[in-house]
């Protein structure tokens, strides 16, 4: 029925509907988004293999809690809070004595994520959350002392990837923008205006190792050229996919699929400098660690897990480290059928070096 408009009174916008059992687009998935309250329609989307809209589902806990061995009464930091998945179990650990501080740069999940936590229990007394990028931890010492252990769960979380407003995937149309804090720097859009074939090129390259990165800078440089900038997700897919019209029909959908894959990594490393907020990172965690204490990091493609394994084993080298892994840590094969999303992802861990007052 349609609804009339009551001259005085606010227009009623209806909910977007809910199209059958398997709506496509993110705004109609409302009863994903909302896990308390459909908590059937989630757990039989996670059943599927898919995580739900508007949710992640944490990596490699029960190896991140082994490793961390949370005692009560410790003080520990997320410095990658997300969800709150793995603060939630890590919280649990501690049986309502210490405290933990979760960090974000993202303002649109942080917000949500701490109404949630406070939800389940967790409110400033044992959890202070803070928008903050993870390459200023120093900062955060003076005021919080040092910590018992340390988790970074490095990327983007599903719900940042899911929603197209954010631009994180070509699978949806919508700003090409692919920040995580999308109140500073400049969007994946802007960055490709200002650069030329080189510069994108060589930033396709470093960062996800692109095979076609020169074909498709070509492309974008020819576009900016002719003032025909790519603004949209499904903007610069397209141009992926004219650039490789010369790949046999039967090999190219896959082509492509990798390339966008590729290409979107690559811009989102560039415009969140993930490179060099994780160097900073990397350089202060040290400084940041009880003695004794323990951190452990998940990264998600190669060029995160070589600063990883490089900076903990000069670390252990320099005696700040009493032991650090020497191979990664994967997820199950159960995990990874579970959660395809957890296929790519690497732990490793480091132990500061002292004697932890918790751990005796
Ligand atoms: C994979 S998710 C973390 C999911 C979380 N472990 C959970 O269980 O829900 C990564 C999160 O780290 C945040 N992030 C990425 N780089 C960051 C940085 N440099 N400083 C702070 N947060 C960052 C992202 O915004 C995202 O929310």
């Amino acid at each position: 029925m349609e609804e009339k408009e009551v001259q005085g009174a606010p227009v009623h916008k209806r909910r977007v509907r809910y199209s059958g059992t398997h709506p496509k687009r993110f705004e109609e998935k409302y009863k994903e988004q909302n896990p308390e309250k459909y908590a059937d329609t989630v757990e039989k989307v996670i059943k599927k293999g898919s995580t739900p809209a508007g949710m992640h589902i944490s990596i490699c806990v029960n190896e991140i809690l082994d490793f961390l061995d949370i005692r009560p009464g410790m003080q520990g930091l997320d410095a990658t809070l997300g969800y709150g998945g793995h603060t939630t179990e890590m919280l649990k650990k501690l049986e309502g004595q210490g405290h933990m501080y979760g960090l974000d740069v993202d303002p649109i999940e942080i917000v949500k994520t701490k109404a949630r936590l406070k939800e389940r229990g967790f409110d400033e007394d044992i959890l202070t959350v803070k928008q903050m990028n993870f390459a200023d931890i120093d900062k955060l010492v003076p005021e919080t002392g040092l910590f018992d252990f340390v988790l970074a769960d490095l990327g983007v979380s599903s719900m940042q990837i899911d929603n197209p407003e954010r631009g994180f995937t070509y699978k949806a149309d919508g700003p090409l923008d692919l920040r995580l804090n999308p109140e500073k720097g400049i969007s994946a859009a802007e960055r490709l205006k200002q650069m030329d074939m080189e510069e994108i090129a060589g930033m396709f390259v470093e960062n996800s190792d692109e095979p076609y990165a020169e074909e498709i800078a070509r492309e974008i440089a020819k576009r900016n050229r002719k003032r025909q900038y790519i603004e949209t997700t499904t903007g610069l897919k397209e141009v992926i996919e004219t650039t490789l019209s010369f790949i046999p029909e039967k090999e190219r959908k896959e082509a492509v699929k990798k390339s966008c894959q590729r290409c979107f990594q690559a811009l989102r490393i560039d415009v969140n400098q993930e490179f060099e907020v994780l160097e900073s990172f990397l350089t202060k965690l040290p400084g940041i660690l009880a003695p004794g204490g323990r951190a452990a990091i998940l990264t998600f493609h190669s060029g995160e897990d070589r600063l990883v394994k490089y900076y903990f084993k000069e670390g252990k080298k320099d005696g700040l480290y009493s032991d650090v892994a020497n191979d990664v840590i994967r997820p199950s094969a159960e995990e990874c059928q579970r959660n395809p999303r957890a296929r790519s992802t690497k732990m490793r861990w480091a132990i500061r070096e002292g004697e932890n007052s918790h751990r005796n």
